[in-house]
């Protein structure tokens, strides 16, 4: 079978006017990256392409430059005020005799899709994917008009893909005077034969503001809820404070610890840790290592906190008991509360913090020192774990 050089076009021209903003939806950051980005690294990934070349607006020069960063592809081509116009300029800078077109707001495109369509480009003119139609659709204006059945509809996307050279001609031949929706419809108005192949809802494009939020959970793994539990215990000490909760609580005893005892945050800390499965605060931050010596207990937990966020994972919400004759809790959970829900940098709605006695029982009862327990729910994805 004969080899093909093929060149993907992608057109990042818009100017983003029905979305808003400070600046284009293609050069937004979706799912970490730029909108633009993700649909070039798909194409940067798939060995039959050889060739990409972006089309961007006029001034867009730097937004691009950001978006692309190090990638190897050559300079970005100028496009014009219509779609159309931005498609001829690219199709005037590629090599490729076969050739993707893709808009630029379709930031998930897998590689299943850009398979189809190669395939059919060696039966067909061009080749476009579709889904088909789900609702109900019906002719619009004044009043509402005839249903149209939706098995003689389809949903049309991109990457179009189509022999470079009947595409050039398509272009040619079309009436400028009337604007164009794709290029599909352009080669069949060559009376060129466009093949179908199916399309992907990983493709939907980026129109509308809220769009975005759709693609954020379209791309992100599916996240599974998962639980941890922590224990610690302190005993009094001579002192006139503790700490507990990372707040500085004036009483008559201080806790006993390598650390500064802050026996809430060490179990909250196991809790967190217990989630991701990552160890338990002593294989963290060991009591025999001179660097935690009198260290604030802060400093363990944000680090629980952000191996949480390494591992990909959102907390939910978290639950502390503590357990003691005295000091009382009461007056100081509020601002406990605040204070994790400051380190955790989750809302304060999302920290539960209680207290209990054991009815003068056991070593808490007998006020040797003070126990806690804590228990987290994060959100993780399910990858990997
Ligand atoms: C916060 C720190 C800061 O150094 O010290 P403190 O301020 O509490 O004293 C420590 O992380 C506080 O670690 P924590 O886990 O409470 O201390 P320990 O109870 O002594 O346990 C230390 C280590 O020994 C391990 N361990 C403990 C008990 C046991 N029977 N077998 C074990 O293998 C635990 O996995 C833990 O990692």
């Amino acid at each position: 079978m004969m080899s093909h050089r093929i060149s993907a076009l992608v057109v990042a021209a818009g100017s983003g006017s029905r979305i808003g903003g400070d600046i284009p939806k293609q050069y937004r950051i979706v799912a970490g990256k730029p909108v633009l980005a993700h649909a070039v690294d798909a194409l940067l990934a798939h060995s039959a392409i050889d060739e990409i070349v972006v089309v961007i607006g006029d001034g867009q020069g730097a937004l691009y430059a950001e978006a692309i960063g190090d990638r190897p592809l050559p300079a970005p081509v100028i496009g014009g005020a219509l779609r159309r116009e931005s498609v001829a300029n690219g199709l005037a800078a590629i090599t490729g005799d076969w050739v993707l077109v893709h808009d630029a707001a379709r930031p998930f495109l897998p590689a299943s899709v850009i398979d189809r369509l190669i395939k059919a480009l060696e039966t067909a003119a061009g080749a476009i994917p579709v889904l088909p139609v789900a609702d109900t659709l019906a002719l619009g204006g004044p009043t509402l008009g005839d249903v149209v059945p939706r098995e003689t509809l389809v949903r049309v996307q991109t990457p179009q893909a189509f022999h470079t050279k009947l595409l050039r001609d398509a272009h040619a031949a079309w009436d400028a005077s009337r604007e164009a929706s794709d290029d599909a419809q352009m080669v069949r108005h060559a009376r060129y034969a466009v093949a179908m192949v199916e399309g992907s809802a990983m493709l939907e494009k980026i129109t509308w503001a809220e769009d975005f939020g759709a693609a954020e959970r379209r791309h992100a793994p599916a996240l599974v809820s998962r639980t941890g539990m922590g224990f610690d215990v302190h005993a009094f000490t001579q002192g006139d404070h503790l700490w507990l909760g990372g707040v500085k609580v004036p009483h008559g005893k201080a806790l006993a610890g390598h650390s500064d005892a802050d026996v809430a945050l060490h179990a909250l800390v196991d809790a967190l840790l217990g989630t991701i499965g990552d160890g338990d605060i002593g294989s963290h931050f060991p009591p025999s290592d001179e660097r935690w010596r009198g260290a604030a207990s802060h400093q363990f937990l944000t680090h629980a906190r952000d191996l949480v966020t390494q591992a990909g994972g959102r907390i939910d919400h978290v639950d502390v008991t503590i357990i003691c004759e005295a000091p009382k809790i009461g007056p100081h959970r509020p601002a406990i509360r605040a204070r994790i829900a400051e380190l955790l940098a989750i809302s304060e709605a999302q920290v539960s913090v209680k207290a209990t006695t054991t009815e003068k029982l056991g070593f808490t009862g007998r006020g040797e020192g003070i126990a806690a327990q804590a228990v987290a729910t994060v959100r993780v994805p399910e990858v990997g774990l």
